[in-house]
C-alpha cells in the first residue's frame, strides 16, 4: 500500500495515509484498538472496499483499477476467513468447501478429492457430511478455512479469526493457520488476542487511528485488552 487513504461516505477518515509491504510467505498480526481501521486495512486485501486516495497492490495487481466483473478473478488469489465463519447454512462442510471451487469453474472430477483433502488437512474427514448447525465454532472456523485454502491461494486474510471461539478452538486455529503458512502461503490476520499475538512472535503492525503507529518483526501485542 502506498499512501492509502480509506475515507467512508460519512466522513470518517479510517485508514491516513498507510505505506506498507507485506512479501509473500510472511505471517502478519494487524493489531490496535477498537476502531482503529483494522478491518478497512483487512478489507482493502480483498477489495471488499476501494482505496478513497494511494495505490493498494494485490500481486502487483492495482485493485482500483480492476473492474467488479474481474473482481472474482482477483479473489482467486485470497482466501477470507471471518470471525462469524460465513458458511452457507443449508450445505454440508463438503459441500461449503466444494462451492468455493465450482465458483471458479473447475472440472468436477478435481473437485470431489481436492476437498477431501483439505478437509482431511483441517482435521474433519469425519465430519465432512454435517452441516454447520451440526458443528462446533472451532469445527466450523476450520471448514471456513478449509474453504479458504482450497483454490491455493496466494494469501489469507483472517479477520478476527479466532474472535468467537474459546482459548482451546482459538490455539488450534492458530496451529492450523501456522502450518498452512509454512507450506508457503501468506498470512494476514487482524486481532485481539494479545495471548496468541505474545505466543507466536510474528510480524505485529499495530494501526491507530487510521496510522501505522509500530511494525515490527516478532513483535508483541502491547495493549492490555
Ligand atoms: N462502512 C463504514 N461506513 C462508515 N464508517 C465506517 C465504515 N466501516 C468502518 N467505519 C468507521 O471507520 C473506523 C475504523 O473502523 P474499522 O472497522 O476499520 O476498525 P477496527 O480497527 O477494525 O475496529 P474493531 O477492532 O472494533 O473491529 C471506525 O470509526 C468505524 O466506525
Amino acid at each position: 500500500m502506498h499512501d492509502v487513504w480509506k475515507v467512508y461516505p460519512n466522513g470518517v477518515e479510517a485508514l491516513r495515509g498507510i505505506d506498507v509491504r507485506i512479501d509473500y510467505g510472511e505471517f502478519v498480526y494487524i493489531v490496535g484498538p477498537s476502531g482503529a481501521g483494522k478491518s478497512s486495512f483487512i478489507k482493502l486485501m480483498y477489495r471488499e472496499e476501494k482505496p478513497t486516495h494511494g495505490v493498494v497492490l494485490i500481486n502487483g495487481v492495482n485493485v482500483k483499477r480492476v473492474r467488479d466483473w474481474k473482481i472474482p478473478h482477483v479473489r482467486r488469489k485470497i482466501g477470507v476467513v471471518f470471525q462469524d465463519f460465513k458458511l452457507l447454512p443449508h450445505m454440508t462442510a463438503f459441500e461449503n468447501v466444494a462451492f468455493a471451487m465450482e465458483a471458479i469453474e473447475m472440472p468436477r472430477r478435481k473437485i470431489k478429492p481436492r476437498v477431501e483433502e483439505v478437509l482431511e488437512l483441517v482435521g474433519l474427514s469425519d465430519r465432512m457430511h454435517a452441516l454447520p448447525s451440526q458443528l462446533s465454532g472451532g469445527e466450523q472456523q476450520r471448514v471456513a478455512i478449509a474453504r479458504a485454502i482450497v483454490n491455493n491461494p496466494s494469501f489469507i486474510i483472517a479477520d478476527e479469526p479466532t474472535g468467537n471461539l474459546d482459548p482451546e478452538n482459538s490455539w488450534d486455529i492458530m496451529y492450523l493457520l501456522e502450518e498452512i503458512n509454512q507450506r508457503g502461503t501468506t498470512i494476514v490476520m487482524a486481532t485481539h488476542n494479545k495471548e496468541i499475538v505474545n505466543t507466536m512472535r510474528q510480524r505485529v503492525i499495530a494501526i491507530e487511528q487510521g496510522v501505522i503507529v509500530r511494525d515490527e518483526l516478532g513483535g508483541e501485542y502491547g495493549y492490555e485488552d
